[in-house]
């Protein structure tokens, strides 16, 4: 894989041992791959892993409690996570869920875009690039089974996958809705959004920051399938037989070919990109707007 930056170089010391987790899994809407009795979960803290090698794949959860906030360490544990599987030859795909319960995912965690210094932005960045390109570009099939709200870094983490199940609830809405925060969605969002929903949904979305409901989110092609609530894991699994029964190569390479020009964009530009990101989120104006919609995020609990 061409990828210029491993993850080996990115935050060693936050690399922590490859736990086993005491099986059975202890998923809380339906069972783990599997659901063997023999199935033995692995993780790190922040990522519970429920292999199936019988089956060729692994389900993946995101449990960085309360909102699966992406911070520094979580993104080295999915990294880890990631890098694990593909270097196993028994795994051809992931099942990407969460474990806190009404939540995929909160997106970027502000703390680490917010009152701290530009080395720190530069380290957080490089990880968020990398998550995405790791996943983008994954030679695995990654299917996201998303059972809860889900936005702006978290929506751009599942529609870096090839299939999207959404739960049907109308408290799941999704979409990178970084305007509202006073930010902006980095051009490699943008194309991730665009290659997905197409220009003019992307446009529309992107300025009003829009989060979409299920039926909406399936409407513009954000998802591929809605489901009840119980049934996001073995919708996934089923859709993951389709994918599963064409030959790895032949898929392997389309996906490349369909994805490598969006990824080759970031690739080209990489420390520009972090470059931009340190200068705009260093800004006092929006360092300001942080505050205010973390302090916002606070007030709504009074
Ligand atoms: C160029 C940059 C591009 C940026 C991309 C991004 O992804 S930007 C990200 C864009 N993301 C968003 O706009 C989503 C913002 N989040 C939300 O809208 C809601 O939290 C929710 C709907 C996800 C869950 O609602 P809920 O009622 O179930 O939960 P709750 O609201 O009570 O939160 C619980 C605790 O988590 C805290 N916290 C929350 N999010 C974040 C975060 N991202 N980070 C850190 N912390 C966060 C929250 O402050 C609270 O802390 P406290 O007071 O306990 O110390």
């Amino acid at each position: 894989m061409a990828l210029a930056v491993g993850i080996r170089g990115l935050t060693r010391s936050l690399l922590r041992p490859w736990v086993r987790v005491p099986g059975p899994a202890r998923g809380r809407t339906e069972p783990a791959a599997g659901g063997g009795d023999g199935v033995r979960c692995f993780g790190s803290p922040r990522v519970l892993v429920e292999p199936d090698p019988a089956a060729g794949f692994a389900v993946m959860k995101m449990r960085n409690p309360p909102v699966n906030s992406l911070s520094l360490e979580f993104l080295t544990e999915l990294l880890i996570s990631l890098e694990k599987l593909e270097s196993d030859k028994a795994f051809h795909a992931i099942i990407l869920t969460s474990d806190c319960p009404g939540i995929f995912s909160a997106g970027l965690d502000l703390m680490e875009m917010c009152g701290r210094d530009p080395t720190h932005y530069a380290e957080y960045w490089k990880a968020v690039q990398e998550l995405w390109l790791r996943f983008y570009l994954s030679h695995l099939v990654v299917i996201s089974a998303i059972n809860g709200v889900n936005a702006a870094g978290g929506c751009l983490l599942a529609l870096s996958c090839d299939y999207r199940v959404l739960a049907d609830n109308p408290k799941y809405a999704m979409g990178l809705n970084e305007t509202l925060l006073g930010i902006i969605a980095p051009f490699w969002f943008k194309d991730t959004l665009v290659n997905t929903v197409g220009h003019r949904t992307a446009e529309r979305a992107l300025q009003l920051g829009l989060l979409f409901p299920p039926a909406e989110a399936l409407q513009v092609g954000m998802v591929d399938k809605v489901v009840p609530e119980d049934q996001v894991l073995s919708a996934a699994r089923s859709e993951l037989a389709q994918w599963l029964a064409i030959p790895g190569h032949a898929r392997q390479l389309t996906k490349s070919l369909m994805r490598k020009p969006t990824a080759d964009r970031l690739l080209k530009e990489r420390d520009a990109d972090i470059q931009n990101f340190v200068r705009f989120i260093s800004r006092d104006a929006i360092q300001k707007a942080l505050r205010v919609y973390l302090e916002k995020l606070k007030q709504k609990k009074t």
